[in-house]
């Protein structure tokens, strides 16, 4: 045994001086053309390809790097052996990621990939006196050669949209109201917010267990389905009718559902609103992934009823809660006042090309004033009883 280890030491000493004198007598370009060479040559004989993402792309930082970091926090916490561990201002989550040079495996589409973070160290230098990290940082992903044209695009897609999902869901949620009137913030937006941070979830509230998981499959099935709605329902929205007596649920409800799907949600004041073109203003800025919530819309005009009516002097608000019945019919007169019906139909109509994901959410504790007729299945997705 003495032996083997002797002339194992006497082998390496004789492959160092051999190594030297190569060095010595070729130049340094030679060696780095002839690694290169060999690099190729096992490259083309390998049946992998291999795409370097890194976090830097010329002095700008690469969106893709980002995605793909956060992408992989989503499951890397499960089968990595190291992980780095960050959390961000105004975030409420811890996020995982992959540490230096580990590695981690993924199956996208029936076709497993591998991804590597690579950290390498490099002398730091300025470029237009902006100072670079004194480290490069970059993703390899490896993937078979002959799934690479078939399935890059389309995962590289599909991560991109799973890392503004984790975003979205890091990321404080607001609860918007247009209780700012006809007035507009400093950035000339009619909407006001405050932090959205309602303790309701599914699992907390009371509610029948076939009923919610009604709900919940069908907010599943509403956000994994934008492909099924643009190609045959049209707008990228679902309405729901909450109704029943004051105090069972309704608002609960519609916070748990907020929770559920990580939405903001616009609770649109119609007292506030004085016209259509208003109406139409305030949802055109709303943003996708939210719940627009409708309350008490039996104190909306009836549309039979408004036919009616003496038309109004001047326009007044959509209803009034405290409004006796004479200044009511008086509303009911004016043209500009908006029905139950068109309140239905708006985002179907032309508004619904620029909203798409979101959900219109009407409450009302007085489910008999409402109008069956108006009630049909084709404009209101799912109507659910709180009792
Ligand atoms: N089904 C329920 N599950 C869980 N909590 C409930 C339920 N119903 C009522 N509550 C509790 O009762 C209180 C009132 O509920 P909530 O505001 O959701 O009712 P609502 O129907 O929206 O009332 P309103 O019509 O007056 O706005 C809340 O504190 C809520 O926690």
């Amino acid at each position: 045994m003495k032996e083997f280890w002797t002339s194992l030491v006497s082998l390496l000493g004789v492959l160092a001086s051999l190594m030297n004198i190569l060095q010595a007598v070729f130049p340094p370009d030679l060696w780095f053309a002839a690694f290169r060479f060999l690099n190729r040559a096992l490259n083309y004989f390998s049946s992998y390809c291999y795409c370097d993402v890194a976090q830097i792309d010329g002095v700008n930082t690469n969106e893709l790097y980002n995605a793909v970091q956060l992408y992989l926090s989503s499951f890397v916490s499960a089968s990595a052996n190291r992980l780095s561990l960050t959390r961000t201002i105004n975030s409420s989550a811890t996020t995982f990621g992959l540490s230096n040079d580990g590695y981690i495996n993924d199956v996208f589409d029936g076709v497993a990939v591998q991804w590597e973070h690579v950290v390498t160290q490099y002398q730091p230098h300025t470029f237009s006196g902006r100072p670079l990290p004194d480290e490069k940082r970059s993703f390899t992903l490896r993937i078979r050669k002959c799934d690479r044209e078939r399935i890059l695009d389309s995962y590289l897609d599909y991560i991109m949209d799973k890392a503004n999902d984790i975003r979205r869901k890091n990321q404080q949620r607001l609860l918007y109201t247009n209780s700012l009137g006809r007035s507009l913030d400093s950035r000339g937006q009619p909407w006001d917010s405050v932090p959205f941070k309602h303790p309701s979830t599914f699992d907390t509230l009371a509610m029948d267990s076939n009923m919610k998981r009604n709900i919940m499959e069908d907010l599943s099935n509403f956000t994994a389905g934008q492909a099924l709605y643009e190609q045959t329902i049209g707008a990228w929205k679902r309405r729901y009718l909450l109704y029943g007596l004051p105090g069972t649920g309704k608002s609960s409800t519609i916070a748990a559902m907020a929770n559920f799907l990580y939405y903001d949600i616009y609770v649109l004041e119609l007292t506030q609103v004085r016209s259509k073109s208003e109406l139409l203003n305030l949802l055109m800025k709303t943003s996708s992934k939210s719940i627009i919530v409708i309350e008490d819309i039996d104190r909306l005009v009836n549309p039979s009823k408004r036919s009616k009516m003496p038309q109004a002097a001047t326009p007044q608000s959509y209803y009034d809660p405290g409004a006796s019945d004479s200044v009511r019919s008086l509303e009911d007169g004016n043209d500009n006042a908006i029905t139950f019906w068109e309140l239905l139909n708006f985002p179907d109509g032309l508004w619904s090309c620029c909203g798409s994901e979101r959900i219109f959410i009407y409450t009302t504790s007085h489910f008999e004033k409402l109008d069956p007729a108006l009630l049909e299945s084709s404009r209101m997705d799912m109507q659910i009883y709180m009792s």
